[in-house]
């Protein structure tokens, strides 16, 4: 094993994802666990799932606890990434799959958020455009946020390649994991059992500003997104269904060859055959973006499917891909395309 990890809000949903990629990871071994309130207690009684590491004790979050290992994994809810951070040289990698950082506009932060702008660090993404060469040498990540990673894989080639208008709109199903662990009064059971729900309508999601960030940078001014999330009875993954208006004269022949260009290469993200539509349960439990586009003629709109599992590629397997990069190892260690089904 080369690289030493802790992995601190190991008891929670992200923390757990990690873990069980990092179980099966070649080069990097788990070193230490941290918890919040559940510090103290074994990780077996949080993450059953996680055999091979159930008797390991759940450590506090600290700095200390966190100090001397080679990279540093933070699932932790947002405003606790900085001030560990501040504290742990450089010679320690540390990925955050919180929010603090993953904005470069801190209007935007304080709009969204509230509270002081944390700065920002490179984006874990490497699909997109010139961000694989920054995380080579990036000693700090920030994860993006799960709609944030299928919305920007769907649609960054269209803008890329000048076929989309700044005019988008994304309506996205999630699975009730992309919540996180704590009860919330919308994700009883019987609330979620047999009914999808549509929640942070009308433009005030928090994830709106990275998507309308991602997909600006790509067409190179700025681009409006319309953002309607909504909670589905699952537990893991998302669909989101992605439309922008069409440039005149675009072709559907060529807006197929700019998904197939744009990913020809790229190992987690996939363009389907043409006739075949992204689904949730295609990808559980993989890290692969799946995607399929089409050109609606008589709306004039370029219209993008993806499917992720939001746990996976939307933030445990980016984390780990990312983190891949920068500690120079090949992106692709530890991760799977292979999905789990029924
Ligand atoms: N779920 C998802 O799909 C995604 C999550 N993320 C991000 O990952 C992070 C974790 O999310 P998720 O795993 O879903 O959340 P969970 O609620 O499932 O887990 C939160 C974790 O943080 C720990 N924790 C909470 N408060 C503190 C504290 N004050 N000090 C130390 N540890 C603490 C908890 O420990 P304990 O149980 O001991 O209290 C737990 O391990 C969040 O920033 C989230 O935004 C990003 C992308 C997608
Ligand atoms: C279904 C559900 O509630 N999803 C979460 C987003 C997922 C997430 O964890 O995003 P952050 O990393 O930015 O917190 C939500 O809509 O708030």
């Amino acid at each position: 094993m080369g690289f030493r990890a802790a992995v601190a809000g190991a008891s929670g949903y992200a923390g757990g994802e990690i873990l069980r990629i990092l179980a099966g990871h070649p080069e990097i071994e788990i070193a230490t666990v941290t918890a919040g309130s559940n510090a103290g207690a074994l990780l077996g009684a949080h993450q059953p799932h996680l055999r091979s590491l159930a008797g390991r004790t759940l450590a506090e979050t600290t700095p200390d606890t966190l100090s001397g290992h080679d990279v540093v994994f933070l699932a932790l809810p947002h405003g606790q990434s900085g001030p560990l951070a501040a504290q742990l040289g450089d010679d320690t990698l540390v990925v955050d799959c919180g929010a603090d950082h993953r904005l470069a506009d801190a209007a935007a932060w304080e709009r969204f958020y509230g509270g002081e702008h944390a700065g920002t660090w490179p984006y874990g993404l490497p699909e997109l455009p010139g961000h694989r060469e920054a995380l080579r040498s990036a000693r700090r990540i920030a994860v993006p946020g799960c709609y944030p990673t299928a919305v920007s894989l769907a649609l960054v080639p269209a803008f890329a390649a000048g076929l989309a208008e700044p005019d988008v709109v994304v309506v996205a199903a999630s699975g009730t994991s992309g919540a996180g662990r704590a009860a919330k009064p919308n994700l009883i059971g019987s609330e979620v059992m047999g009914s999808v729900s549509a929640y942070g309508v009308g433009g005030v999601h928090r994830h709106t500003p990275e998507m309308v960030q991602n997909l600006s940078a790509a067409a190179g001014g700025p681009v409006t997104v319309s953002f309607t999330p909504t909670l589905a009875p699952m537990s893991r993954g998302i669909l989101a269904t992605c439309t922008a208006k069409a440039r005149p004269g675009v072709t559907a022949a060529a807006l197929r060859d700019a998904y197939e260009t744009a990913y020809a290469d790229e190992p987690f993200a996939d363009l389907l055959p043409e006739g075949q539509w992204p689904a949730t349960a295609m990808t559980l439990g993989a890290n692969t973006a799946l995607l399929q586009v089409a050109l609606d003629e008589a709306a004039g709109r370029v219209v993008v499917v993806a499917a992720i599992d939001n746990l996976t590629k939307g933030t445990g397997g980016g984390a780990v891909q990312s983190a891949n990069l920068a500690l120079g190892l090949p992106e692709e260690l530890g991760l799977t395309t292979i999905g789990v089904s029924p």
